[in-house]
């Protein structure tokens, strides 16, 4: 019988509770894993397996998923910091779970106990006060194509795809990603895409609003920096305030308008006379060029 090294650290999705205060510290953009995939088989330059459970590909993926589990960790304690890009390696985004170790997690409890790993892990990254984007090269498939959702913004290289195969699976997007998807594209788009299966190249993707932007570059290097420039536009700026929009923009996404209101007020009052708007009152800045 499998390893049940997927049980979450809790039962269930954390609820959003109003954040804390921003930090103050001095940003910068960073890559999740930089030439890693977080679910991917070695063999697809994912995360290198514990060697202790060399050749129990269930056990390997469980480690893989932990390992996912922890970049967000370190990255909610990433107080200094303002947008992060995740990528893949070898042009490949990510293909999802390792299918072989999916054979190993047959029962339905299986299944809903790596859904529950997995919607915690990412909800708790969506939820990250940094402006995230997924630079897909290559293919995003299965939960790959779940991971981009937990992004903010979606960039493709030219030759890239993202293809929802769950239905093809017997199964449906459960990372969290068939809600994420419906609040990007709409109820009957994310239906199209599902049960249809659709292939999703860059030209499809930008119409119906899941990508932001195709990039000139299908090449690795390349495509990086091109996604690091777009992100700069976003992202420059004191971290107290890149970080502030974003817990707002999460807490009038998720809570009712009562408790988003209220999370605005706490936030604003983090910021209102604080040295980036003391610095711009003292500075009379003029928008209109
Ligand atoms: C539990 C469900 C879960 C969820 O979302 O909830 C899922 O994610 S289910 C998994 C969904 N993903 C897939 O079904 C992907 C299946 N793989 C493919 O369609 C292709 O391999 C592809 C399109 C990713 C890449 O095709 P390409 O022609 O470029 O290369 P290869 O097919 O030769 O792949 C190279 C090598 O990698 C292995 N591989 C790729 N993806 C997986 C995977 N998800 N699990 C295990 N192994 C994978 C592939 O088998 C090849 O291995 P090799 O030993 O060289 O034959």
């Amino acid at each position: 019988m499998a390893e049940r090294a997927l049980v979450p650290p809790s039962e269930s999705v954390p609820r959003l509770t109003r954040p804390p205060s921003p930090a103050a510290d001095v940003g910068a953009s960073a890559a999740l894993s930089e030439k890693q995939s977080p679910l991917l088989p070695s063999q697809q330059g994912g995360v290198q397996p514990d060697h202790q459970n060399e050749g129990n590909p269930a056990t390997s993926q469980g480690v893989m998923m932990l390992q996912l589990l922890e970049r967000v960790i370190e990255l909610e304690n990433w107080k200094e910091g303002k947008g992060l890009i995740v990528c893949g390696a070898k042009n490949t985004f990510c293909s999802g779970s390792d299918l072989n170790a999916v054979k190993g997690l047959g029962t339905s409890q299986d299944g809903v106990e790596l859904c529950m790993f997995m919607q915690n892990t990412l909800t708790r990254f969506m939820r990250l006060p940094l402006i995230s984007v997924a630079l897909i090269q290559g293919r995003a498939m299965g939960g790959g194509a779940e991971l981009t959702t937990a992004c903010n913004f979606r960039l493709m290289t030219p030759s890239s795809e993202i293809r929802f195969v769950h239905k093809e699976m017997g199964i449906i997007p459960s990372w969290g990603g068939t809600a994420r998807l419906t609040e990007i594209i709409g109820s009957r788009q994310t239906l199209k895409v599902l049960s249809g299966a659709l292939k999703l190249d860059p030209t499809v993707a930008l119409k119906i609003g899941i990508a932001d932007e195709i990039l000139q570059s299908s090449d690795e290097d390349q495509s990086l920096q091109e996604a690091q420039r777009w992100l700069q536009q976003f992202i420059s700026g004191p971290p107290e305030v890149i970080r502030a929009l974003k817990t707002v923009v999460s807490s009038g996404k998720e809570l009712a308008l009562e408790e988003a209101l209220e999370t605005e007020r706490d936030v604003l009052s983090t910021l209102w006379g604080g040295p980036a708007n003391l610095q711009a009152i003292a500075k009379q800045i003029k928008f209109n060029k």
